[in-house]
């Protein structure tokens, strides 16, 4: 018997045996721990937001790339603290060669920049949508594994670039049918802190370490924050003024503290104006204490975020100007943004705005007798090459059952093959919308 157990159904036996297998000798049919399965209603569901994404992306005439989901480790290995590189999936392959199930997909971009060089006409608008991996204790339950849909711009170093992938966020977001009072993206700049840092005497080469700790404010506190960065020696002073820059609510208050000629100023003006240009302003909101936990950012940094504010950030992205150098090539501008499939879905249930695609197909073929059979084929690979899809009745179904196929399937026609009309060369149509029913020539169905 089949009973319902956790997320998917099992056959009933308790598992006994390291394989996963039940005392009944059935496979654990559950996916491994922290993935999903796609059943064809999921993969609907996947297909229209994947289908949104990439839209979205082409009508920012962006081209879409991809690399494999295991990479050389050595693309991940930073020495930030991040969490992103703590939960790395990585292992030893059977070649003794370290490598890792990618944890996002920059760091792929880059080495794809990085492989066509001064060859890449530049500037570049790549995107993709990719499956990307942790691996957490399961401890806290959470996935392993989602999907993030990715757009980058390479060699622009202005904040334009900023501006467009904030305009494709916001086109996702509207297409998906949210508003500026469902969801909003934070921005500010690294600047900030590097400015404020930089007036407190704290060495460059803590940037990133300390913009990984203060990406954890919400999460850790305040308490926690100032000891992690006090271990990385940073005065509780310096402390004192990054964290009062982050309650900032104001770029004319940021003006104050940083100066008008202050490139945080400059950029995020500059980008306020942009967004006017756009009209997404009011998608916006500054917020300082956004800093985000990628070692590699270093300027404007972004994150859509739940206006009721449940859920945790719908997307996350920034510029990032020293990646290649980092990867021992020569520095390119590159900005760009990561949106997963997990938290929008979560939105989108929660509003109520989540679509249910239905499976159906544009015509069922039924052959009325098992001599037609032949001749039902034919009709439907003529119908198929025509473009339309057909579901072909492969076993002798009587008409009642064909009709309650036909409408579980969301048919439009229903098209059948008997051996009166046959012998007329014709077959009976019904139209399932219009509650029609016709006989005409077999040859004349598209
Ligand atoms: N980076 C990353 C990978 C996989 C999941 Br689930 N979340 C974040």
């Amino acid at each position: 018997t089949l009973k319902a157990a956790g997320e998917g159904r099992t056959v009933a036996g308790k598992i006994t045996e390291p394989t996963g297998k039940t005392d009944k000798g059935m496979i654990d049919t559950q996916p491994p721990r922290g993935t999903r399965d796609f059943f064809p209603e999921d993969m609907r569901l996947r297909n229209w937001l994947f289908g949104e994404f990439a839209a979205v992306s082409t009508a920012f005439g962006f081209e879409q790339f991809d690399a494999p989901v295991l990479e050389s480790e050595e693309l991940f290995v930073r020495k930030a603290g991040e969490e992103i590189t703590d939960q790395l999936y990585n292992f030893e392959d059977k070649g003794q060669r370290r490598v890792a199930l990618r944890p996002e997909l920059t760091p792929s971009l880059a080495r794809l920049v990085l492989q066509r060089g001064k060859t890449l006409p530049l500037p570049a608008k790549w995107f993709a949508i990719g499956q990307c991996w942790r691996y957490e204790r399961m401890t806290r339950g959470r996935r392993r594994e989602h999907y993030q849909w990715n757009m980058d711009i390479v060699g622009v170093s202005g904040v334009e670039a900023e501006a467009e992938l904030l305009a494709a966020v916001v086109m996702l977001f509207e297409r998906v049918g949210l508003s500026s009072r469902d969801v909003g993206i934070k921005v500010s700049s690294r600047k900030v802190l590097q400015s404020v840092m930089s007036q407190f005497g704290v060495p460059p080469e803590s940037f990133a370490k300390v913009c990984v700790i203060v990406d954890k404010l919400d999460k850790i506190g305040r308490v926690k924050v100032e000891s992690e960065l006090a271990d990385l020696g940073v005065a509780p002073s310096t402390i004192d003024g990054v964290l009062s820059a982050m309650s900032l609510t104001s770029l004319e208050q940021l003006a104050d503290l940083l100066g008008p000629n202050s490139e945080a100023v400059q950029d995020l003006t500059r980008l306020f104006q942009l967004a006017e240009g756009y009209g997404y302003k009011e998608w916006l909101v500054f917020d300082p204490s956004v800093v985000r936990g990628l070692a590699y950012y270093t300027g404007v940094v972004f994150e859509g975020f739940d206006r009721e504010g449940k859920l945790r950030a719908i997307c996350g992205g920034g510029r990032y100007d020293r990646l290649l150098g980092a990867f021992g090539g020569d520095n390119a501008p590159m900005a760009g943004f990561g949106f997963g499939d997990a938290v929008i879905v979560e939105l989108l249930k929660e509003s109520g705005k989540l679509p249910a695609p239905p499976h159906r197909v544009d015509d069922v073929v039924v052959p009325l007798d098992a001599s037609l059979r032949p001749a039902a084929s034919g009709i439907a690979s003529r119908l198929r090459r025509g473009g339309r899809s057909v579901d072909l009745v492969l076993e002798a179904k009587k008409m009642k059952w064909a009709f309650k196929h036909a409408e579980k399937l969301n048919a439009s026609r229903l098209v059948l093959v008997g051996a009166s009309e046959w012998e007329r060369g014709n077959v009976v149509v019904k139209d399932l919308a219009k509650f029609e029913q016709m006989e005409v020539p077999a040859d004349s169905l598209v």
